[in-house]
């Protein structure tokens, strides 16, 4: 199970909502995924009915934990205005915190983002941050008290997959909070190779709902997370310089 805060979750996998083709599309999407989280960015709901955002209303709500995202904040104030709103509309109690630092490669501000857990996790906010790959901000967030940490696999909507594996494994290594890899994986082969490194969960939006067969690759993530997290536990074989037989020798005789 993966626990965040208080709830639990059979799936691994998060799932964006945003830039499917259209709504029925989105929603086959989402169930052929198995995910059980959803996130959405708080700006996109609309706010005069909030009982029901419009970009969600084919799905049966009731079947999903809603994970609101601060996305469009560029400081830490904006980001707990925008998430003071997602939680005054009742949708839920996690956030996941975006403070973008720069528009050109949507990487997180890690000061920004760092003062909006703060102020967040004050409020009694379930917290859940973006974050870079950067090893020492991870376990500061941490150390705040953030309930999982999200660093980010390569820019946001770039399909580059794991760019530092090494620091990512950091990361999950030192880390006592669920650790969600959260952007820029491109295919299932990224998702899996997350959760191979020991990831906790992937989260992930263009790769599906940009794909040529969205539902199709909702499915396929769904699988190699899965399979990935299978190969973590039950442990690969080390890297060898080197060849060894994979049949045995003992009791051939050299002729
Ligand atoms: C939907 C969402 O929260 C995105 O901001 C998230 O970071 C996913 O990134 P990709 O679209 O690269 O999967």
């Amino acid at each position: 199970m993966l626990k965040i805060g208080p709830y639990e979750f059979s799936s691994r996998l998060l799932l964006g909502t945003g830039k499917y083709p259209s709504l029925d599309v989105q929603k086959e999407a989402v169930e052929a995924s198995g995910a059980e989280i959803l996130t959405f960015a708080v700006r996109r709901m609309n706010i005069f009915s909030p009982e029901q955002p419009n970009f969600l209303e084919q799905l049966d709500l009731s079947k999903y934990k809603l994970l609101p995202n601060t996305a469009g904040a560029k400081t830490a104030e904006e980001a707990v205005r925008i998430a003071r709103l997602a939680k005054a509309s009742g949708l839920c109690d996690m956030i996941k915190v975006e403070v973008i630092g720069c528009d050109k490669t949507l990487l997180p501000d890690p000061i920004e983002t760092l003062k909006a857990a703060e102020m967040l996790l004050e409020e009694g906010f379930i917290v859940l941050p973006y974050t870079s790959d950067d090893v020492v901000l991870a376990k500061r967030l941490e150390e705040l008290g953030c309930h999982a940490i999200m660093p980010g696999a390569s820019p946001i909507g770039s399909g580059q997959g794991i760019i530092n594996p090494l620091n990512l494994s950091f990361i999950i290594e030192q880390a006592n909070v669920p650790v969600i890899v959260d952007a820029g994986i491109g295919g299932p082969a990224d998702a899996a190779l997350a959760m191979e490194l020991g990831a906790d969960g992937v989260l992930l939006n263009t790769a599906v709902s940009g794909a040529a067969d969205p539902v199709k690759m909702a499915k396929a993530m769904k699988l190699a997370v899965e399979a990935g997290r299978l190969g973590y536990e039950a442990g690969r074989i080390p890297k060898k310089r080197y060849a060894s037989a994979s049949s045995p020798m003992e009791g051939m005789s050299v002729v």
